[in-house]
């Protein structure tokens, strides 16, 4: 931590391996108290493990990892209780309603049982789904099961929430939904948001500041506004690409990750598990 500015998650030197497989390679990461911080990168990046460190889902084997000053590897359930988790993978019960699916997190996360009426509630208000409470999951929108995952990571009132792709598979009026639910909760709430998504525009216009993150470690770091402003600068100085318009979220990713990461990142696991993710929402 420097001076008075805390820091949400801090990451040194993370470094995360399945086998041969470097999927974090040396990430330093460090999101603030209450910003919205956007994990961005191709398919294979390494952006879930990286998270499933932070969330102690994986342990640390190299490296450490800091949520508000607690390290995951000493001090686990103190993390856990700090922070809300919506993962890329369906984490919502068809067979339950909407409020029975939040009351269970609710009973999970330890929610004092006086409490928890009230808190389900108020969770299920927050994502817009009260009308929709006493209905089975399974009748819901791909946009409502995204909200009511939303709601069952809120309903701990974490201090950090993770999201891993909340809005794959969505159409653009549901991921607008979602990301409007999310900053109406930060603005009353204060809490940090830290969130991985494939989608430039959406980070460009709810993130305050985003990594481009590649082959395990992180190649650019800055609010959409400076790697937009920086790629323009370096296009004028080189005389190369558009010079006339600045360059967008997109154009700053081509270029950081160069041409052939696009072959080289990614496997047939990660296509698959992405499209199998983006079918059950959608
Ligand atoms: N359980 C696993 N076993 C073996 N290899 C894995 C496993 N999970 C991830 N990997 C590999 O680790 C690397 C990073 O994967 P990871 O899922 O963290 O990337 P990502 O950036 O989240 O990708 P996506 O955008 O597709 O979700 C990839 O090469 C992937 O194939």
């Amino acid at each position: 931590m420097t001076g008075d500015t805390v820091e949400a998650v801090s990451c040194t030197q993370l470094a995360y391996a399945f086998g041969e497989t470097r999927a974090v390679d040396g990430l330093d990461l460090s999101v603030r108290e209450g910003e919205v911080f956007g994990l961005l990168g191709p398919n294979g990046a390494g952006k879930t493990t990286a998270i499933r460190c932070i969330t102690t889902l994986l342990p640390v084997p190299s490296g450490m990892v800091r949520v508000f000053g607690h390290d995951t590897a000493r001090d686990r359930m103190a993390v856990r209780r700090l922070l809300g988790y919506v993962p890329q993978q369906l984490s919502a019960d068809s067979g339950l309603t909407g409020r029975e699916n939040v009351a269970l997190f609710a009973r999970v996360f330890d929610v004092a049982r006086r409490e928890r009426a009230a808190r389900v509630a108020q969770a299920l208000a927050a994502v817009g789904l009260t009308d929709a409470a006493d209905r089975l999951a399974g009748t819901y929108s791909g946009g409502m099961v995204r909200r009511l995952e939303l709601a069952q990571a809120l309903v701990s009132a974490p201090r950090l929430l993770i999201l891993d792709e909340p809005t794959i598979g969505l159409d653009p009026i549901a991921r607008t939904g979602v990301w409007e639910h999310i900053n109406a909760v930060r603005a009353a709430t204060g809490m940090t948001v830290l969130v991985t998504t494939h989608y430039m525009d959406e980070a460009d216009q709810y993130c305050d500041r985003v990594a481009l993150m590649a082959r395990g470690r992180i190649h650019s770091l800055g609010t959409p506004a400076e790697l937009r402003q920086g790629l323009g600068e370096r296009r004028r100085a080189a005389g190369t690409g558009a010079t006339d318009t600045l360059p967008t979220l997109e154009d700053v990713f081509r270029d950081v990750a160069g041409s052939g990461l696009d072959d080289q990142s990614g496997d047939f696991r990660d296509v698959r598990s992405t499209r199998r993710t983006a079918k059950r929402v959608g």
